[in-house]
């Protein structure tokens, strides 16, 4: 990459990371080891950009807590959350992807969403609470 490109976030954030780093070395044949670490940059990648698209959902999220909040409705919307999961058990079964840990997955993020709105409508009380978010 030139001098004169920005450096995308990923990089630019990585820190100290080792993408090869692993306790495997001196036990596995190199071919392999360099076959493990080709995957590994891909698992990276996607682990990345699972992380800016959680990023970008709880931004938006935010948002949803603060209209909740001002318009006293509850956090939790289960007619909502049914029509999510239901929907992403498809996408998730034309995908490949377990349905089952499809729900888990959404449901942990919707457990922390909840969460979120609950401190943004606390904070907005004025009890003292800090939001989360
Ligand atoms: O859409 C909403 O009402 C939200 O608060 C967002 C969200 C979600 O994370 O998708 C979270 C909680 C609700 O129970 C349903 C959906």
């Amino acid at each position: 990459m030139s001098d004169t490109q920005p450096t995308p976030n990923a990089q630019r954030h990585s820190g100290d990371y080792d993408p090869h780093a692993s306790s495997l070395r001196g036990e596995v044949d190199p071919g392999v080891m360099e076959e493990l670490l080709a995957v590994r940059g891909s698992i990276d990648n996607i682990d990345a950009t699972l992380v800016y698209l959680l990023a970008e959902r709880f931004k938006a999220t935010q948002r949803v807590g603060h209209l909740k909040a001002e318009h006293a409705l509850p956090p939790g919307d289960p007619g909502r959350e049914a029509a999510q999961i239901a929907r992403l058990r498809r996408l998730a079964e034309d995908a490949q992807l377990d349905p089952a840990f499809a729900e888990k997955f959404l449901n942990f993020i919707i457990s922390e969403v909840i969460r979120h709105h609950q401190a943004i409508s606390a904070s907005r009380a004025g009890d003292g609470a800090d939001p989360l978010t």
